[in-house]
C-alpha cells in the first residue's frame, strides 16, 4: 500500500470497494494493470467520466491521460458518440447477423488505411492478433513467428513470450499455464534490432510465417522505432516471403488517421486494430491485402468466428468516432497539444535537474525515469520504477490520472483544453520538484 497521500486526499471509498472486489475478482480487477501493482498501491474506483475528466467514487476529479488505455481520443461521453450508441441500442443490442453499420465502419477503415483492402471485425485486440497470425500461417504454410521483447499483442498463449504491459509491470518472465509447445514457434528479438531479425531469418529461412510488431512499441512505456527499423522488417519479410503484421491496436487512428504506417510510409501485409475503432466499446479487427484476407472463412478455409463480432453498438461508436477524426485539422490539433506538453515537461525536467526523458509521438507520450535513451525492453527494464511510483501518486493527488505503470503509454485526447494542459504542466513541475532521490 502506498503511503504518500496527504491527510486531505482520501481514497476511502475506493479502498472499501477494492477490499470487497478482492473477495470477488482475482486481485480485485478484471485486467491486471488496473490493480496499480506497478505503483505499489490500490486502484482508484471510477464513478463516471466526461470530456477530459475522470471522476472517482471519493469525489476527486482527474485529467485523464489513460483514456481507457487509448480508445477515448475524443474525450469521454463525446456527444455524437453517445447519440450514436443510444440510437443503435434502441434498434437492438446484437443480432448475430450482418448489419449495414459493419459495411460503414469497414469502409471508414479501408478509406483511411490504404494497406487494408478487406477487414474482419472481432471483439478485442487479442482476438485480432491471434487471428492475424493464424491467417499468416495459413497463407504461408509455415509455423514460426517473430515477435519483439517488450511488445504486447494481447494475452493469447503463443504471444505471452517476453511480453510488455501488465506482464512487464508485474515483472513476470512469461505466464504459467502456457504450454511450452504453444510457444516453441514464437521467436523473439530485441525491438529495434534488425541484425537479430536477420539472424532469425538466416536460421529459419523457410519456416517463418510472420513478423508481428507494434510499429511504435507502447507496452514498455513508449519506444519509437529507430530510423530504418520498420523498413528493414518490410524488406526482410518480403525477401523471405513472410507476412508483415503491424499491431496498430494502439497506434491506429491515434498517431495519424492512417496510423503509424502512414507516418512511416510502410505498407504491412496485415494490420491489427482495436481501441479507437470501437470508440470505447469492445472491438478489434484485422485486415490487409485482399489476397491474404480471401483465405478467411467463409470466403476461404481459415476459420475464425464470433457471436458478438461486428456488434451494432460497437460499430455505431466506432463510426461516430472515426467520423469526427476524419474532420480536417484533428491530428494537427493533437500534435499541437502534444508539443505543448512536451515543451512543458522538458522544461520541468531541466528546472529540477531530473534524470528522465520525455518521449512523445503525436498524441502518445511517456516519461521514463531512466538515464539512457530507451530503445528496447532491456533498457526500459532499467527504469527507476520507485521514482515513477512517487511521481505517479503525487500527480494523482494533483488531479492528473496517469497509467499506473512505467511500462505503459499516456494518451492525449482532443478534449484537453489549453488551460488543462497548463494545469498538467504545473502539476508535473511541482511533482517532479518534490521527488525524493
Ligand atoms: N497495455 C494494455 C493494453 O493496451 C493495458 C490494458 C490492459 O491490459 O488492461
Amino acid at each position: 500500500m502506498q503511503t504518500s497521500h496527504s491527510g486531505a486526499f482520501s481514497l476511502a471509498r475506493s479502498q472499501e470497494l477494492f477490499s470487497e472486489a478482492q473477495q470477488l475478482l482475482p486481485g480485485g480487477v478484471n485486467s491486471p494493470v488496473r490493480a496499480f501493482r506497478g505503483v505499489g498501491g490500490e486502484p482508484v474506483f471510477i464513478e463516471r467520466a466526461n470530456g477530459a475528466y475522470l471522476h472517482d467514487v471519493d469525489g476527486h476529479r482527474y485529467l485523464d491521460y489513460v483514456q481507457s488505455w487509448g480508445p477515448m481520443i475524443l474525450g469521454h461521453t463525446y456527444p455524437s458518440v453517445v447519440e450514436a450508441v443510444i440510437n443503435a441500442s434502441q434498434r437492438g443490442f446484437s443480432f448475430g447477423a450482418p448489419t449495414e453499420a459493419e459495411n460503414v465502419l469497414a469502409r471508414l477503415v479501408i478509406e483511411s488505411v490504404p494497406s487494408v483492402e478487406m477487414i474482419r471485425f472481432v471483439n478485442s485486440g487479442t482476438e485480432a492478433t491471434m487471428s492475424a497470425l493464424r491467417l499468416a500461417r495459413a497463407y504461408t504454410g509455415r509455423d514460426k513467428i517473430i515477435k519483439f521483447s517488450g511488445c504486447y499483442h494481447g494475452h493469447a498463449d503463443m504471444l505471452l513470450v517476453q511480453a510488455g504491459s501488465g506482464v512487464a509491470t508485474m515483472g513476470l518472465p512469461d505466464s504459467p499455464g502456457v504450454p511450452a509447445q504453444t510457444t516453441q514457434n514464437t521467436l523473439t528479438a530485441e525491438y529495434n534490432d534488425t541484425a537479430a531479425v536477420e539472424q532469425l531469418f538466416a536460421t529459419y529461412p523457410d519456416d517463418i510465417a510472420a513478423v508481428i510488431v507494434e510499429p511504435i512499441a507502447a507496452n514498455m512505456g513508449l519506444v519509437p522505432p529507430t530510423p530504418g527499423f520498420l523498413e528493414s522488417l518490410r524488406e526482410l519479410t518480403e525477401r523471405h516471403h513472410a507476412v508483415l503484421i503491424f499491431d496498430e491496436v494502439m497506434t491506429g487512428f491515434r498517431v495519424a488517421l492512417g496510423g503509424m504506417q502512414e507516418r512511416a510510409q510502410i505498407t504491412p501485409d496485415l494490420t491489427c486494430f482495436g481501441k479507437i475503432i470501437g470508440g470505447g466499446l469492445p472491438v478489434g479487427a484485422y485486415g490487409g491485402r485482399r489476397e491474404i484476407m480471401s483465405l478467411v472463412a467463409p470466403l476461404g478455409p481459415m476459420y475464425q468466428a464470433g457471436t458478438l463480432s461486428g456488434n451494432p453498438l460497437a460499430m455505431a461508436a466506432g463510426i461516430a468516432t472515426l467520423t469526427e477524426l476524419r474532420k480536417p485539422g484533428q491530428y494537427q490539433e493533437l500534435e499541437r497539444k502534444g508539443q505543448v506538453l512536451e515543451e512543458g515537461f522538458t522544461k520541468a525536467l531541466q528546472d529540477h535537474h531530473i534524470q528522465a526523458s520525455f518521449v512523445r509521438i503525436g498524441a502518445m507520450f511517456c516519461l521514463y525515469f531512466n538515464a539512457e535513451p530507451v530503445v528496447n525492453y532491456t533498457v526500459a527494464k532499467h527504469s527507476d520504477t520507485a521514482r515513477f511510483a512517487q511521481y505517479f501518486w503525487n500527480m494523482l493527488e494533483h488531479g492528473i490520472y496517469l497509467p499506473p505503470s512505467q511500462f505503459e503509454s499516456c494518451f492525449i485526447s482532443l478534449a484537453l483544453e489549453d488551460a488543462m494542459l497548463e494545469e498538467t504542466i504545473r502539476a508535473a513541475s511541482t511533482c517532479l520538484g518534490a521527488l525524493i532521490s
